[in-house]
Parts: C-alpha cells; sequence; structure tokens
C-alpha cells in the first residue's frame, strides 16, 4: 500500500499522460541526453590526446552506460541504485528506498510513475556517475559547451548590465534612500528575469539575452504574478547591524544559485549592488558540485565568468570582473556547495537530512532562492492550490527570511490571489510552464 502523507497534495507526475511533467520526461529528458552522448563523442579526439587509448575507452564506455541510461527512461524501467561509491551515493539509495516506501510495493519506482521531481533529479545523477566511472575523463562537464556559449551570446546584454552599475556606483553618495530602493528593486528584477535564461526548458537550445535588460523591465512589470519586493527592501533596512554603529544594510545574504550564463551574471550584478552600497556585507553563492539540469551553475563555472567578465574589452565590464575577484579575494564574496543542491529532497527535508547545510543558512539575514528547480523544490513539486500560503507550501522550511526569484516553468504556483489562477488559464492557458510569467516570493520565519 502507498504511505499517504495527510494533508498534503501529491507530487507532481509523468503518470499523469498529456501533463508538462509527462513531456518533459517523454520529450525533453531524451533530447537532452542524446546530446549529452552527441558532446561526449565530438571530444573523443581531445580524450586521445589528453589520455590516449584510455581516454577513448572511457569515451565509448561512458556512451554504453548513457545510451543504456537513455533506454531505460524511455521504457520506463525501474530506477536503479548507484554503484560510483561517491561521498553522495548512499544518500541516494536510500533516497530511492523511501520513494518505494511511499509508492507502496505494488509497483517499482520508475520513470513515468514516481515523481517528476524525483526522477528528472536522478537523470543528472546518473550521468555524473556515467563521467565518473570513467576516470580518465571523470571531471568532464558534459554541459560545458553550452553554458559559455549562452555566456557569449549575451555579450551585449551583460555590457549594458555593467554600465548601468557604474552609472549607480558614479552618484551613490547623493543618492536618496528612495533612489537606492529604486535601483535595487530594477537589479533584483533584472536577476528574476535572468532566469528565463535557462538551457533545461530548451533542452539544450540556446536562449540567451539578446536585449537590453534594463529597458525590458518596464513591458515586463504585467508578468510579475508575485511581487514581494518592498518587504525584501525592508528586510534589508531592518538590520542587525543598524543600531550599533549606526551603520544601515545587513551582515549576510546568500544566493542559492541557479544558471550559468546571463543569469548568473544578473546575480552577480545584485551582489556587487548590494555590497558596493552598504546594503550587505557579505554575500554567500550555493551552487551546484556537479554539472547539472543543463546549465546550473558550478565552482568552475562561477570563477570563469569573473575571469571572462575581468578579460572583456569593454571598460565597465571589465571594471566589474576585476571588483568581483576582488570580493573574492577579500571575502566579501565566498562560493559554497553542498550535496544537498544536487539530491531530490524537497527542502522541507533540509533540516533532518542536511542539518549542517541548514544550520548555515540559519546565519543568513536574507535568502534568495533563484529559479524554478528551487522553487520547486521549496514547494515540493505538488499540485498545490494557487490560493495556498506560501509558507504552508513551505512545510517548516524557514532557515532565515527568503524569497524566490523564479519564472514560472513547472506546474506549481502558490500564493495567488483568490481567482488569479483561473484568469490566467483563460487567458494564457501555458502560463505555468512557458516562463513568461515570473514571482518574487518571499517569507519571513515566525
Ligand atoms: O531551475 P531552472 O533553471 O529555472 O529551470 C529548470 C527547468 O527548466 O528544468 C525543468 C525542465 O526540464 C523545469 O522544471 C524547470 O523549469
Ligand atoms: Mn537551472
Amino acid at each position: 500500500m502507498a504511505a499517504v502523507q495527510s494533508g498534503v497534495p501529491p507530487s507532481l507526475s509523468a503518470k499523469v499522460t498529456g501533463s508538462f511533467a509527462y513531456l518533459t520526461i517523454r520529450d525533453r529528458l531524451p533530447t537532452i541526453l542524446t546530446k549529452v552522448i552527441d558532446t561526449i563523442h565530438r571530444n573523443k579526439n581531445t580524450f586521445l590526446e589528453e589520455h590516449g587509448e584510455e581516454g577513448i575507452e572511457a569515451e565509448k564506455q561512458a556512451i554504453a552506460l548513457l545510451s543504456k541510461l537513455r533506454n531505460e527512461l524511455q521504457t520506463d524501467k525501474p530506477v536503479i541504485e548507484l554503484t560510483d561509491g561517491l561521498e553522495d551515493t548512499d544518500s541516494w539509495n536510500e533516497y530511492l528506498q523511501r520513494q518505494q516506501r511511499l509508492q507502496g510495493d505494488q509497483e517499482p519506482v520508475s520513470w513515468f510513475k514516481s515523481p517528476w521531481l524525483y526522477v528528472e533529479c536522478y537523470m543528472y545523477r546518473r550521468i555524473q556517475e556515467a563521467v565518473h566511472l570513467n576516470p580518465p575523463i571523470s571531471n568532464f562537464d558534459v554541459f560545458n559547451e553550452g553554458k559559455t556559449q549562452s555566456f557569449y551570446e549575451s555579450q551585449k546584454a551583460v555590457m549594458t548590465l555593467c554600465t548601468f552599475l557604474e552609472d549607480t556606483q558614479k552618484n551613490a553618495e547623493k543618492l536618496s534612500p528612495d533612489q537606492l530602493s529604486e535601483h535595487f528593486s530594477k537589479l533584483l528584477q533584472i536577476s528574476l528575469w535572468g532566469n528565463k535564461c535557462d538551457l533545461s526548458i530548451s533542452a539544450g537550445q540556446d536562449n540567451s539575452q539578446k536585449i537590453s535588460p534594463i529597458d525590458a523591465l518596464a513591458g515586463l512589470q504585467p508578468y510579475i504574478l508575485v511581487n514581494d519586493s518592498g518587504v525584501v527592501w525592508s528586510t534589508l533596512m531592518s538590520s542587525r547591524r543598524a543600531g550599533e554603529s549606526g551603520e544601515s544594510g545587513v551582515d549576510r545574504v546568500d544566493i542559492v544559485l541557479d544558471n550559468a550564463g546571463f543569469e548568473l551574471v544578473t546575480d552577480l550584478v545584485l551582489a556587487d549592488f548590494l555590497v558596493s552600497s552598504g546594503l550587505a556585507r557579505k554575500i554567500y553563492f550555493h551552487g551546484k558540485s556537479f554539472p547539472w539540469f543543463v546549465s546550473d551553475v558550478t565552482a568552475n563555472d562561477f570563477h570563469w565568468t569573473i575571469r571572462q567578465t575581468m578579460a572583456a574589452n569593454h571598460k565597465w565590464m571589465s571594471k566589474r570582473g576585476f571588483q568581483w575577484q576582488n570580493y573574492v579575494k577579500e571575502g566579501a564574496w565566498s562560493y559554497h556547495d553542498h550535496p544537498f543542491w544536487t539530491q531530490p529532497h524537497e527542502f522541507c527535508d533540509m533540516a533532518a537530512d542536511a542539518p549542517d547545510l541548514y544550520a548555515r543558512l540559519q546565519q543568513a539575514d536574507l535568502i534568495l532562492f533563484k529559479g524554478d528547480l528551487n522553487y520547486r523544490k521549496l514547494t515540493g513539486d505538488r499540485t498545490w492550490e494557487h490560493t495556498v500560503a506560501f509558507s504552508t507550501a513551505l512545510r517548516g522550511f524557514g532557515p532565515a527570511p527568503l524569497c524566490s526569484l523564479r519564472t514560472l516553468k513547472a506546474n506549481v504556483q502558490v500564493g495567488l490571489q483568490p481567482g488569479q489562477g483561473d484568469k490566467l488559464t483563460s487567458k494564457d492557458p501555458t502560463w505555468m510552464t512557458n516562463g513568461k510569467y515570473a514571482v518574487i516570493q518571499f517569507y519571513r520565519p515566525v
């Protein structure tokens, strides 16, 4: 018998034929796997040059494992245990048991029958396994090409953004609190819309930012379904440091990153603004410890992006790059990864399953969660009514005041006004998944 969790709606799943989850597993994931196989194959000569015959053997073996994975997925085979003995292997295998208990013993956990969040995360972990089991190429990032390409293709937008930041800095001393809050609100929205540029929703197709991100803001405003940016601002203002020494701003803002490419630049620009205008003293960036959901940021992407920005042939862009490198050197900015970010858990499990990470997040004054996957994990990727409060969907998760900056690319959205969801459905039936809409959704733990 399946275990029923009382009061909590079921997980989104591909078992609903025709749903977005179903179409993702049927169409998008096999396309992503095919591209991964193709990428490894195209790099054959590099592997040969770097590792000789062993490199070629590794290429063949990795492709064989990935083809097997694609076949398991497409024929809805049971999900199997990981065998690579990495730091998180046991935890993944335990989670499989947990899913089996929740699902009951009638049917095995499988791609089209089990929670979408779980099986989609599992696919990326299996890609990691296929590469890791072939040592000479175990550090190869199968998504690197797409991530770097999306950075280069957004160059004009990046330059515009860095010039905008330079202008705000020039007049920083003369800014009234209202003007400062106005700049903050713009940069927060730019970081929000940066989330349109992910490569998982487009199955690896170019999805870079081509128009001016600042000019686009006014036209995008009506598409922000929940806008709690005012409360985010007051959180930054109601500082723990205020009163002590007359300083304003908070001690630490954490940004749980999502995608590399243009989105990462928008996050870095926001973080730069927070530090340079004294709104925050430190920024902790949280990223992934292996390639994830095609475009997500790893430590390598983070540092590469800073280096590329420094090397740009554009005065204000390279100036920002050097500033960012200084922040890292001085410790104002730091990059952190933790295996929990590349696990399939809903965030309400974090306190029990990754207590060290939960404790670290509790030290933040504000946590910004970027992107759709983080929203799915915040809300458990469940079929909540749209009017359910965000606090209810978080199910006890709340290490610190937090805000989700997310464009909608999955069928989960809470915290809407009565009737708002129905209105949207009649106007634009795919509003929850087409990436046109967004939320800036805040929660303060009590
Ligand atoms: O977290 P991100 O980068 O905003 O989005 C990742 C994402 O595109 O991947 C899935 C589709 O494969 C969607 O659920 C989700 O929207
Ligand atoms: Mn992503």
